[in-house]
């Protein structure tokens, strides 16, 4: 939600459980409203449709759909790997992996208010964000492969297990593959809080689906 302050922020991404990436389309506003009242916490967009990508200004246009929605929830807002468009929109939220901006970088550009968060893929690197100045949240994975994610190889719940066993106190997400069938697995391994794509983006009923994985969540 844009003007938060960061402490603020940082409130609510310790109490969030349920993350979603989500790509731009044409029922934006009602599919964010739908899978908001179903108890998601935090709402990233995340538009990596193959030879076709959005141009910065329609990348604005649909975070700011996404912003009012979250604003309507009291949800957090999320960008993906750009900072220019994180500062622009005033995210909450902005999301990089280990081949985006190094995060010193990227603070330089969004400031202290906005909370930043990194992908890992393995032990390694799950210490180093759980340790690295400037990270406040990461997210290990992918639990399974994933379409979303072609070609990422998957450390499986293994990651997860380790993570969890290590006692981080960084809020940490698992990530990839995961739906409410695959969720007991993923909570047996450790985590708390997950992140998700098809899980919502491709049900028929995205409030119902985002319903099923937070009452399982807690
Ligand atoms: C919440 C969240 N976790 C992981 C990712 C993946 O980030 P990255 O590895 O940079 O891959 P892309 O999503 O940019 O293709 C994410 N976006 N969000
Ligand atoms: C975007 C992304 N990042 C991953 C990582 O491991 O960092 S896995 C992934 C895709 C997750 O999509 P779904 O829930 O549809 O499997
Ligand atoms: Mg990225």
């Amino acid at each position: 939600m844009p003007g938060l302050s960061g402490d603020e922020i940082r409130k609510r991404l310790d109490v969030a459980r349920l993350y979603l990436c989500t790509g731009d389309r044409p029922d934006l506003a009602e599919f964010a409203d739908a899978a908001l009242a179903g108890g998601v916490d935090i709402v990233q967009l995340r538009d990596k449709r193959e030879g076709a990508p959005l141009e910065a200004r329609q990348e604005l246009a649909a975070l700011e759909i996404l912003a009012e929605a979250c604003a309507r929830h009291g949800a957090l807002l999320a960008v993906n790997d750009r900072a220019d468009i994180a500062l622009a929109v005033e995210a909450d939220v902005l999301h990089l992996g280990q081949d985006d901006l190094p995060v010193p970088v990227a603070r330089r550009i969004v400031g202290e208010e906005p909370v930043i968060g990194r992908s890992t893929h393995d032990v390694d690197q799950a210490r180093a964000a759980s340790v690295e100045a400037g990270v406040d949240y990461f997210c290990t994975g992918p639990c399974w492969p994933t379409p979303t994610k072609p070609g990422r190889p998957a450390p499986g719940l293994e990651l997860v297990r380790a993570t969890a066993e290590s006692g981080v106190a960084r809020p940490w997400f698992a990530i990839g593959g995961i739906d409410g069938e695959r969720l007991p697995e993923v909570l047996a391994a450790g985590a708390s809080r997950v992140v998700v794509v098809r899980a919502i983006t491709e049900a028929a009923d995205p409030e119902a689906a985002a319903r099923g994985l937070r009452t399982q969540l807690g």
